[in-house]
């Protein structure tokens, strides 16, 4: 196992890893930019290296600095969270050729799956339900281009092979709009991925997004760990996630989880990662695959009981999975709330010094935040300052205990959303569940 592993992160992910790394004895090396050296995890580490000034590119994106960092403090792995570094292939190399262990899977997975046609081909080959489309990238030709979409009928959606989470589509609703704008859409991949492939789908005018977390250690071995609904989210920012998803059934889960375990284990994937699906009409429709771990991976912790980060770390350093499938019981239902420095309702960014900061508590009240009374949220970064998950024996249970921690919930000096999800959790198509990814902005257009 592990002596010291270098985090090479900040924010609520970094003091994740780095409390995963203290309950395991394994001392934590934190990487810091200019800014962030009064944060409450550098504070906490072993170990901490000023890699440089706030600008990403020039700290957390550094890749020279953060190996060197590594080096200077004989760490014997680099953790990357998620962001920043998370699923950069070149990055997870240098970090193998200099000597260190990437906690994360290989190089080749990460790019296999970074870029979105290589993914899909990979799981339709393991039997994975993807939506339906050009199976593969778009040909130049414009009379095949419109075959495709005749074919796979109208609308449709046109995607950048190197994009992903919401950059680089768009949606075709005829055929006279098509060759334009596949043009558009390939010279917008080109300058903002270097990456001119597009592909096409089937739109899907109102699915729900549905999430499978998966573990798979170097021996072969695959788990899944359920899934998690993650459609409250607005431009592409999740809001609110929740575990299981409601009205999934058993059947559903088990179906959809053991073909993304196969999956793993036909691409000899290692450590943890994401299935990122469509749901609509009852059938589950593979869009992309996250290699590494996510925001939301708190809810998954608390139904299975499992410590991902943790898990993470064993795997790296060549353990076995201690879990077979059988041994994954869901029980419960969570709920996240994504606690972010901007205006509630403007969502416009809030840094700043925080003057009062009093977190809630209770049976079933998980705080994962980085922030004290005095910390200033620098404007440099993300606006996520922190997640509140509450547990419960059912959702209901969840969102009541919910509902009692945002009231509690006090901070004072910077503005944050949690009055907006006061208002979600009061929101009664929000109570009922199983809401669509266009849902809550919906529900803020009509509030204007
Ligand atoms: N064929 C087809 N049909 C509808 C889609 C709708 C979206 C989408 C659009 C807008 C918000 C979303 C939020 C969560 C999940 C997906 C979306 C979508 N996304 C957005 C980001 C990336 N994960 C893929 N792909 C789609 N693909």
């Amino acid at each position: 196992m592990f002596e010291k592993i270098l985090i090479a992160n900040r924010g609520e992910i970094a003091l994740r890893i780095q409390r995963a790394c203290r309950e395991m004895g394994i001392k934590t090396v934190v990487v810091h930019s200019e800014v962030d050296r009064e944060a409450k995890y550098v504070k906490l580490a072993d170990e901490s290296v000023c890699i440089g000034p706030a600008p990403s590119p020039l700290s957390y994106l550094n890749i020279p600095a953060i190996i060197a960092a590594a080096e200077v403090t004989d760490a014997q792995a680099i953790h990357p969270g998620y962001g920043f570094l998370s699923e950069n292939a070149d990055f997870a190399e240098r970090v193998e050729q200099s000597g260190f262990v990437f906690i994360g899977p290989r190089p080749e997975s990460i790019r296999l799956m970074g870029d979105k046609v290589s993914a899909k081909d990979a799981m339709k080959a393991s039997g994975v339900p993807c939506v339906p489309g050009s199976d593969g990238a778009l040909p130049d030709d414009p009379e095949e281009m419109l075959k495709i979409g005749r074919k796979v009928g109208y609308p449709v959606i046109i995607k950048a092979a190197g994009g992903g989470g919401g950059r680089g589509m768009r949606v075709v609703r005829s055929e006279d709009e098509l060759i334009k704008s596949v043009d558009m859409t390939r010279n917008e991949a080109g300058a903002a991925f270097g990456n001119p492939t597009v592909y096409m789908e089937k739109f899907l005018e109102n699915p729900r997004h549905i999430e499978i977390q998966i573990l798979a250690d170097e021996y072969g071995h695959a788990i899944y760990l359920g899934e998690r609904d993650c459609s409250m989210q607005r431009r592409h920012q999740k809001v609110i996630e929740e575990a299981p998803a409601p009205g999934i059934t058993d059947k559903q889960r088990k179906r959809v989880g053991e073909a993304c375990a196969e999956a793993c284990r036909r691409i000899n994937y290692r450590g943890a990662g994401t299935f990122e699906f469509l749901f609509e009409n009852g059938e589950f429709y593979f869009i992309e695959m996250n290699t590494r771990v996510q925001v939301e991976h708190p809810v998954t912790e608390q139904i299975t009981g499992i410590d991902i980060v943790q898990e993470q770390i064993r795997i790296a350093a060549g353990e076995q999975l201690r879990f077979a499938q059988k041994d994954i019981v869901l029980k419960g239902h969570a709920m996240e709330c994504r606690i972010n420095a901007e205006d509630p309702f403007k969502f416009i960014p809030s840094p700043g010094k925080i003057t009062t900061y009093h977190p809630p508590g209770g049976p079933g009240i998980r705080v994962d935040s980085h922030i004290y009374q005095g910390y200033t949220v620098p404007p440099n970064y993300d606006s996520m300052v922190g997640k509140v998950i509450a547990f419960g024996d059912s959702r209901e249970q969840a969102m009541a205990r919910m509902r009692i921690a945002l009231s509690e919930m006090a901070v004072e000096g910077i503005k944050t959303n949690i009055p907006l999800h006061q208002v979600l959790f009061n929101d009664k198509g929000f109570i009922k569940g199983a809401t669509s990814i266009h849902y809550l902005e919906h529900l803020l257009a009509e509030s204007k």
